[in-house]
């Protein structure tokens, strides 16, 4: 499986990369963004993984959210992918914002004809993980994972099933319970069918109630001006359940911050230390 260079750009003192693969996965092409701190010129580094929300592509973290400086100094490899297959062209694959193209929600499909090729939980915690071990100087065993929104809800379940692999997880304004908010009972009746139970398993607030954790602190960020808030995001549903289940979480409620790029560049400081100290650089 083979790398594409579609770019490379020097950035606070280390380099950043667009790249392309064909994904076995997915069944098409996708584009990744890799930083690789200055660091990673001489040694190996702990690596993590952001991902985006709905209608992102791996551009909009790598060009909005200034995370290079703070990788570079803590001497992480930064990975963003993309956030779903692209030009499949099923029907109503590009018809709204929140289901198909850019709305992958990390999950393997099981309903016809997205099963062929939405399987973003396998694109990431194995193809995308084994591409960037065999590519870059990534010490393995100290790997991490964020991300926003969908992305979030991305970062928890993932981090959450698979802690073995992704040792330190944190999100900005994640979907915490897809299976009471429109945005998750739209996409998951559409990917994974009207069966609730099938939901279950990418739910991050049922994974903690059924029994998944963290080995270390899950922190989150989320803007009290987010307007999709109390409708989408309801992060008090998680912090319930992390309580009741004794999961570590510290959920900070930032007042005046909203759901856009401004506020995650605000913080992605605090989100790239958290991971530093956990994978112990
Ligand atoms: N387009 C949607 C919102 C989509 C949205 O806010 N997407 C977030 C992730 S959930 C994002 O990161 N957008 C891209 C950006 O801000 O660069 C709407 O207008 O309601």
């Amino acid at each position: 499986m083979s790398l594409i260079v579609k770019s490379k750009q020097k950035s606070f003192g280390g380099t950043q990369g667009v790249y392309t693969h064909q994904s076995a996965s997915t069944q098409c092409e996708m584009e990744l963004s890799v930083y690789l701190p200055e660091k990673a010129d001489t040694e190996k580094c702990p690596v993590i993984y952001y991902l985006s929300g709905l209608t992102c592509t791996q551009e909009n973290v790598t060009v909005k959210s200034g995370f290079q400086k703070y990788a570079n100094e803590a001497g992480l490899i930064v990975v963003c992918p993309d956030t779903s297959p692209r030009g499949t062209d099923y029907p109503g694959e590009n018809d709204s914002y929140d289901f198909g193209s850019g709305a992958g929600f990390y999950l393997n499909a099981t309903q016809a004809p997205w099963s062929t090729s939405y399987r973003m939980y396998d694109y990431v915690v194995n193809e995308l993980t084994d591409l960037i071990n065999n590519n870059f100087p990534v010490i393995q065993e100290k790997c991490g994972i964020f991300g926003h929104s969908m992305g979030g809800h991305g970062a928890l379940t993932i981090g959450l099933k698979n802690p073995e692999k992704f040792k330190s997880i944190s999100a900005f304004s994640p979907i915490v319970a897809p299976s009471q908010c429109p945005w998750g009972e739209k996409a998951f009746s559409g990917y994974l069918g009207k069966d609730k139970e099938a939901w279950k398993n990418y739910d991050a607030t049922q994974l903690i109630q059924n029994g998944h954790r963290s080995a270390n602190n899950i922190l989150i960020d989320q803007g009290t001006a987010d307007d999709f808030l109390t409708e989408q995001l309801k992060p008090e549903l998680f912090q319930q359940a992390c309580e009741q289940h004794g999961q570590p979480l510290t959920l900070r409620m930032q007042p005046g911050y909203d759901h856009s790029y401004y506020f995650i560049a605000s913080f992605m400081k605090d989100h790239i230390s958290f991971h530093q100290k956990n994978l112990h650089q």
